[in-house]
C-alpha cells in the first residue's frame, strides 16, 4: 500500500487506527475452542470498517511453531489488500541475514510492512528498504519503561540516542517507505520527534493497556496527512465488544483529525 493510498483510507474512514492482532491462547474466550484463526477473523470482521491497519505481533504466532506461522499467514491473507498489514517483528541483523528476514515478512507472509530495530546500522536496514512498495518501520522511541535505559540517554555530542537514530535513519529511506515507532506513553516528546522526521508516518503503540495519551500524541505529532497510525491491541481484542471498542476509538480519531489536521479534508 502506497502512502497516497494510506492517506486516502485515513481520510475516507476518518481513522488512523491500527488494530493489534496479538492472540494470547490463555485469554481467548472458551467458545473458540482454541481456534485462533476464527478468533482473528471475528476481530477483523468486527473492526475492518473502523481501522486502516492491522499489526500482528509475530511473537504470538512464532511461539506456536509451524501452526502459528500458518495462522499468521492465513490471518494476513484474510485481511486482504484494503488495510496496511504490519508484521511487528523488530528484526535487523547483518545484511545477509536481514535479507531473509525481509523475504519472510514480505514474500512468505505477504505483509506490507515490518518493524525493524535500527541499532545495527544502515546495512542491516537496507535489505528491507530494497522491497519496492513495502514499508520499513524503525524503532525510534518505544513505549516501554526500559526506553529510558538507552533511547533517552544524551550522547556526548548532545541529543538523546533516539534523536540521533531518527536523524540518521531519515537519510536511508524516503517518507514513502520508512516510518518510525514512537510510543504513545511518550506524548510529551512528540514535538521533538516530529522535528526529527517532519514528513514520516509514526506507528504509535501504547494507548489502552499501556495508558498512553492519544490526544497528546495528536496535538504534538499530527501532520496535514495525519502522519500517525495509532495501535491498540489488548484494548480492542479482549474488549467485551471489540467492534464497539474500535468504533469508539475511530470516533475519537475523527474528532482529533478535524481538530489537528483540518487540511486533510480540504
Ligand atoms: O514501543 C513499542 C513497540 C511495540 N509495541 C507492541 O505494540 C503492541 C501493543 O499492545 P497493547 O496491548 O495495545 O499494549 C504489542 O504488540 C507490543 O509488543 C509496543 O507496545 N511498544
Amino acid at each position: 500500500m502506497t502512502r497516497q493510498q494510506l492517506v486516502h483510507h485515513i481520510r475516507e474512514k476518518e481513522s488512523f487506527l491500527c488494530v493489534g492482532l496479538d492472540p494470547d491462547p490463555a485469554r481467548i474466550p472458551a467458545s473458540y475452542g482454541g481456534d485462533l484463526l476464527r478468533f482473528n477473523q471475528d476481530i477483523i470482521d468486527a473492526t475492518r470498517d473502523s481501522c486502516v491497519a492491522y499489526k500482528p505481533n509475530t511473537a504470538f504466532y512464532e511461539a506456536l511453531g509451524l501452526e502459528g506461522i500458518n495462522l499468521l499467514r492465513d490471518t494476513i491473507a484474510y485481511i486482504g489488500d484494503q488495510h496496511l498489514v504490519i508484521a511487528d517483528a523488530k528484526r535487523g541483523d547483518i545484511g545477509n541475514t536481514s535479507r531473509y528476514y525481509a523475504r519472510f515478512a514480505f514474500e512468505t507472509l505477504g505483509a506490507d510492512a515490518i518493524t525493524v530495530a535500527p541499532y545495527m546500522g544502515a546495512d542491516s536496514v537496507q535489505p528491507f528498504l530494497e522491497y519496492t512498495g513495502k514499508w520499513t518501520i524503525l524503532l525510534a522511541l518505544t513505549s516501554n519503561p526500559g526506553s529510558h535505559d538507552f533511547q533517552h540517554t544524551p550522547q556526548e555530542d548532545g541529543p538523546p540516542l533516539f534523536a540521533k537514530v531518527m536523524r540518521r535513519a531519515a537519510e536511508w529511506g524516503t517518507p514513502d517507505q520508512l516510518m518510525f515507532v514512537c510510543g504513545a506513553t511518550q506524548a510529551e516528546r512528540f514535538t521533538e520527534l516530529r522535528r526529527h522526521a517532519p514528513q514520516h508516518f509514526f506507528l504509535v503503540p501504547g494507548i489502552g493497556a499501556q495508558g498512553g495519551d492519544l490526544e497528546g500524541v495528536c496535538r504534538h505529532g499530527m501532520t496535514d496527512e495525519a502522519g500517525l497510525l495509532v495501535n491498540s491491541s489488548r484494548g480492542i481484542i479482549y474488549a467485551d465488544d471489540p467492534g464497539s471498542a474500535a468504533r469508539e476509538l475511530q470516533e475519537e480519531m475523527g474528532r482529533l483529525l478535524n481538530k489537528y489536521a483540518p487540511g486533510l479534508f480540504q
